[in-house]
């Protein structure tokens, strides 16, 4: 195709490529600590002949169909008797990681864990890498990169949010978003092509210019999905600030339901920062209480009111609270501005000095206001990214996007033979998104995060 000026995808390095990836791992699968049953999982060519000597049922598992589990013991190798449990088979092809499985299902306690892990690795099997079961399913082209990371993210969900959006990745609902973007870009570019190679022809506009509008308004929802992504999946951290006496330590706890922090009538009670979680309409919210913003000669407070400033700086959303009852102070001009700041006017309950119709008016006494506040700090974080869509949960999907996006933007004002360059590109950000050819060190950087067993 002539205007295939992409890398050959042949010159990238083949992840597949990697050494000790073909040999037999295990790894307990179940977390730390004692609980009802544990896993220990093997996979790999030698799974089953590890089982066979590991287990003691009424068949020995290589001759198990997969699918099927056996009742049995696992044995020592003097023929000790560690645990009686369960040996699960899988079939090379029909597993997760695409390779023969053997899973064991012991009673959950670490000693019992550790004996059986012992055994498989004494059998030949070498421990897993952090991630490494599911980088072979990845590397056997069972899931995608994003369905990876999906998979940690189902892992790490502390949320019922954060568990839907892993779930909508792993089930290929982001892959299907993008693979729909990547079409609508896909059938510009074939316009394009059939633009230079019959110009006399025309293209209609149905055919160039709506895909390519489609393509730029799906691919600034999916970017500005990102953000609520990552603050589903991580959490989002709220910093209070104000001036003293603003009623900053009041409105953490009233939001908190119990007192966390200390609230006197004296200006400047709050001197080191503080913070309490909650979970506001499923997302997990880390709120800082910090030290009043003033000039001060006092030493303590002083660097409590630097810390206030540094913490609103790296805070998702900032809370600027001012007092109702006073007359109205400016708050220092360099605080973060535009949608990482809610402005909050405390106190409603007392007379009101001052009125302001941007400003959220709550009461940490009565609790008026708090429903609404809740309302706006959720919009603020979570915004209008489409519920029941599939949102960018990492940063690394989340550039891949905004990559494609610069693209296609690009694209749009430029003549064909060079908006044909662009949309290429586009294309290529997008296929890195789903990660289906990428490079090795992406690759690693993605099943780095993840957890030994998983
Ligand atoms: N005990 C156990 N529970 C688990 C897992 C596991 O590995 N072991 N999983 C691991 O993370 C998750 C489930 N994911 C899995 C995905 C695919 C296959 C699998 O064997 N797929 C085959 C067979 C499908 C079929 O029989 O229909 C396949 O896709 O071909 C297994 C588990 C969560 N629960
Ligand atoms: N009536 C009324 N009083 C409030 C409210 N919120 C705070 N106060 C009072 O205002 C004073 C200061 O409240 P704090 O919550 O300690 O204020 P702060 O912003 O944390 O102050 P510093 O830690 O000194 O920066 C206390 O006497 C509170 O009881 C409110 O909603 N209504
Ligand atoms: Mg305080």
């Amino acid at each position: 195709m002539a205007l295939s000026r992409r890398a050959n995808p042949a010159s990238l390095p083949r992840v597949t490529s990697r050494s000790g990836l073909t040999d037999t791992i295990a790894a307990i699968a179940t977390a730390p600590g004692s609980a009802g049953v544990g896993i220990v999982r093997v996979s790999g060519p030698n799974a089953l002949a590890v089982a066979d000597g590991a287990f003691v049922g009424k068949r020995r598992p290589s001759r198990t169909a997969g699918g099927r589990f056996l009742f049995g013991q696992l044995v020592g190798a003097d023929g000790e008797i560690l645990d009686e449990g369960l040996c699960l088979i899988f079939r090379g092809g029909r597993s997760y990681t695409g390779e023969d499985v053997a899973e064991f299902q012991t009673h959950g306690s670490p000693a019992v864990l550790a004996r059986v892990l012992a055994r498989a690795l004494e059998l030949g099997a070498r421990p897993a890498r952090p991630g490494e079961f599911t980088l072979r399913a990845y590397l056997a082209g069972r899931l995608d990169l994003a369905q990876a990371e999906a998979v940690l993210g189902l892992v790490e969900a502390q949320t019922d949010a954060a568990r839907r959006q892993a779930s909508l990745g792993l089930s290929g609902a982001l892959g299907a978003r993008v693979t729909r973007i990547a079409a609508n870009i896909t059938r510009t570019l074939a316009a394009i092509q059939a633009m230079l190679d019959y110009p006399e022809e025309g293209v209609p506009d149905e055919d160039r210019a709506a895909p390519l509008a489609a393509a730029e308004a799906d691919l600034t929802a999916l970017v500005q999905s990102a953000r609520a992504g990552q603050i589903s999946a991580r959490g989002a951290r709220l910093a209070l600030i104000g001036r003293p006496n603003a009623g900053k330590s009041s409105l953490l706890n009233a939001l908190l339901g119990y007192e966390r922090s200390i609230v006197t009538p004296i200006a400047g009670t709050t001197r080191d920062y503080l913070e309490a979680g909650l979970e506001l309409a499923g997302v997990p919210v880390t709120l800082i209480d910090t030290a009043g913003l003033r000039d001060t000669a006092d030493e303590i407070e002083a660097a409590g009111v630097r810390q206030a400033h540094a913490l609103a700086e790296r805070a998702d959303l900032v809370l600027a609270l001012e007092d109702g009852s006073e007359p109205r102070e400016a708050l220092p001009a360099d605080l973060p501005h535009g949608a990482r700041v809610l402005r909050v006017q405390t106190k409603a309950d007392l007379p009101t000095a001052w009125t302001d119709p941007v400003v959220l008016r709550v009461s940490a006494v009565t609790g008026a206001g708090l429903p609404e506040l809740r309302d706006a700090v959720h919009a603020a974080l979570i915004g209008d990214a489409a519920r029941g869509e599939a949102w960018l949960t990492t940063e690394r999907q989340a550039d891949a996007a905004r990559r494609a996006l610069e693209h296609v933007q690009a694209a749009v004002h430029l003549p064909d033979d060079l908006a044909g360059y662009e949309l290429e590109e586009a294309l290529r950000a997008l296929s890195d998104l789903t990660g289906r050819d990428v490079q090795e060190d992406v690759v690693d950087a993605v099943f780095r995060n993840f957890c030994v067993g998983k």
